[in-house]
């Protein structure tokens, strides 16, 4: 019975030898010897066959498109399929080893095997997942067990660009261009509209957010550039890792939640600036005196937006059409900064800048006529400290938005210390749609601050010593701040340097009016009282402006 059973196997382990052979030999005589419209005719009449008794349609999207050579479709389909696999690494940890592992709407398959590739992209705080070869994933659009929820499947392969396809074991890295890979995406042939219309979309729309939400938030700046003798031209960047939040900022928290709406309500209005025909931008100035926290709070509304920051240096572009580029070049979901703008620019009289190309040697060949500055005015200009040759109109064109039309939402901030010395056409609503004061600490501020930075909370017995200091005196948080990260360990000993601090304050503000009384001025109104109290951190009453 084993003998015979043998020989009945060996029997058939023959037949298909020669079936293969006459397959290869036929196969063969056909490629050479039938003319190629023959050969044609025979390979769609074989593509019907199969179509016939296949009701499934595939799909193939290369890597790369002959005439762009890249493939939009292709890189969605990678970040897309790369966070599906994320999701089934994360739900397989409890799965033994080898076994397919189903989340709520994805399935990885491979003869029972789950390989997925790993790599972490070099500065990236994100491990990226992708598929391995030949490997097969199930998703379900929408959901699985939604209803209408139509199974799709997609599979991933390479090509040896020879033709020889390769094992699904081999290392395929992107940049070698000697391979061909390609998703196939296949589906019953009564989805394909849907699978075109609806689903195709969604994995292009699903890229782009997840794209967003795994890239490396950077901080670009022209201003390297020109400190390194070039002109400033270009954007050079860091990965953006500043730590400030909204959380660790010492501000007023009605003005904190003031702002928070405003940016959230800002980013959810794609639609509305596009049917009230404005580009999707918004402007805020932050004025107040040094070291009330305006660099700290644009560092947390790029953090809270998730946005990267683009520092705009005026001082370095040297002409209205090189600003131009530089913002046409910045991306959306960004936050555009000119810090100082009173120091970069000489806003105040617009009036003297009557001034021509022709006179202007250093002038970007591609300035428009009147963008440019005179020589004596940039003269002038140097001495106060103000270098840009950039104009005010440029300035204005920047802020309106002309530049940002075709692009997604981006906010603008300027800071200065100096509000009084901007140009009022830099002001006007729709320019600068929220002016932002930052001012001097009050209690609320300070009581942030001495949490954040010594843990002291509200029932300290210094606190309403300094409560009481506060009005009277003027400290800014970062002054508050500074003496704080120095009794780092020593929450008391923090508290008495810093009420000491503003005693010593109060003492000379005390002394120094005596004096003024003494040289028959009236009251002394240029110190800490004014009007018989202390300017807070706030919105002040003229800058609230309708959206
Ligand atoms: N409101 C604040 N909340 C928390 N920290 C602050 C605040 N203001 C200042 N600081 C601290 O002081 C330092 C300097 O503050 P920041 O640079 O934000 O002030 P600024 O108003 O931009 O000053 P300048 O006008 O000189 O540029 C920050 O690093 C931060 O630690």
């Amino acid at each position: 019975m084993d003998l015979m059973s043998r020989s009945s196997t060996l029997l058939d382990w023959k037949s298909i030898g020669s079936i293969l052979a006459t397959f290869m030999f036929l196969r063969t005589a056909l490629r050479d010897f039938l003319p190629p419209e023959l050969q044609q005719f025979i390979s769609r009449l074989f593509s019907r066959l199969v179509a016939a008794v296949n009701p499934r349609v595939s799909i193939l999207i290369d890597e790369y498109d002959p005439s762009s050579y890249t493939n939009e479709l292709f890189d969605a389909a990678h970040a897309y399929l790369g966070d599906k696999c994320r999701l089934v690494s994360s739900s397989s940890s409890s799965s033994p080893a080898g076994s397919t592992v189903t989340t709520s709407s994805t399935r990885l398959s491979h003869q029972n095997a789950c390989v997925l590739r790993l790599s972490k992209p070099k500065n990236s705080r994100y491990l990226s997942f992708s598929m391995d070869a030949n490997q097969r994933l199930d998703d379900h659009f929408p959901d699985r067990g939604a209803p209408g929820a139509i199974p799709i499947r997609w599979s991933f392969h390479t090509v040896q660009r020879s033709g020889n396809p390769r094992g699904g074991n081999g290392y395929y890295p992107r940049v070698h261009n000697d391979e061909h890979r390609y998703y196939e995406l296949s589906f019953h042939r009564r989805h394909q509209v849907r699978v075109q219309d609806e689903y195709i979309p969604f994995v292009m729309e699903e890229a782009a957010r997840i794209r967003f939400k795994n890239r490396e938030r950077r901080l670009y700046t022209n201003r390297s550039a020109a400190e390194d003798g070039g002109c400033g031209r270009h954007w050079s960047s860091v990965p953006f890792n500043h730590p400030s939040t909204f959380d660790t900022l010492a501000i007023d928290p009605a003005l904190k939640d003031e702002i928070q709406a405003d940016l959230r309500k800002f980013v959810s209005r794609r639609d509305y600036y596009s049917r009230v025909g404005r580009a999707w931008k918004r402007g805020y100035l932050l004025h107040g005196p040094p070291g009330t926290g305006k660099t700290s709070l644009i560092a947390a509304i790029a953090n809270f937006l998730e946005f990267d920051i683009y520092d705009l240096e005026l001082t370095a572009v040297t002409s209205n059409s090189q600003l131009r580029k530089l913002l046409v070049s910045t991306s959306s979901k960004s936050v555009v900064v000119v810090e100082d703008i009173d120091c970069t620019l000489d806003l105040s009289d617009r009036k003297k800048r009557s001034f021509t190309d022709s006179e202007d040697p250093t002038a970007d060949p591609g300035t428009a006529p009147g963008e440019s500055i005179k020589s004596a005015d940039k003269e002038d200009r140097k001495r106060m400290g103000c270098y840009s040759t950039v104009s005010l109109s440029g300035v204005l064109n920047f802020i309106d938005g002309l530049w940002s039309s075709c692009v997604g939402e981006r906010l603008m901030i300027f800071t200065t210390n100096h509000v009084e010395k901007l140009d009022p056409a830099l002001l006007r609503p729709g320019r600068m749609d929220r002016h932002i004061h930052l001012s001097y600490c009050g209690a609320p501020a300070f009581k942030i601050l001495a949490k954040n930075y010594l843990d002291v909370v509200d029932g300290h017995p210094l606190m309403l010593d300094a409560e009481t200091l506060l009005q009277e005196v003027k400290v800014t948080p970062a002054e508050v701040a500074e003496v704080f990260m120095g009794c780092e360990d020593d929450a008391d000993k923090g508290m008495q340097r810093m009420v000491e601090e503003m005693r010593q304050r109060r003492r000379a503000l005390a002394s120094q009016q005596v004096e003024d009384q003494h040289a028959g001025g009236g009251p002394h109104m240029n110190g800490t009282v004014v009007n018989g109290k202390v300017l807070e951190n706030g919105v002040s009453s003229d800058e609230e402006l309708a959206w």
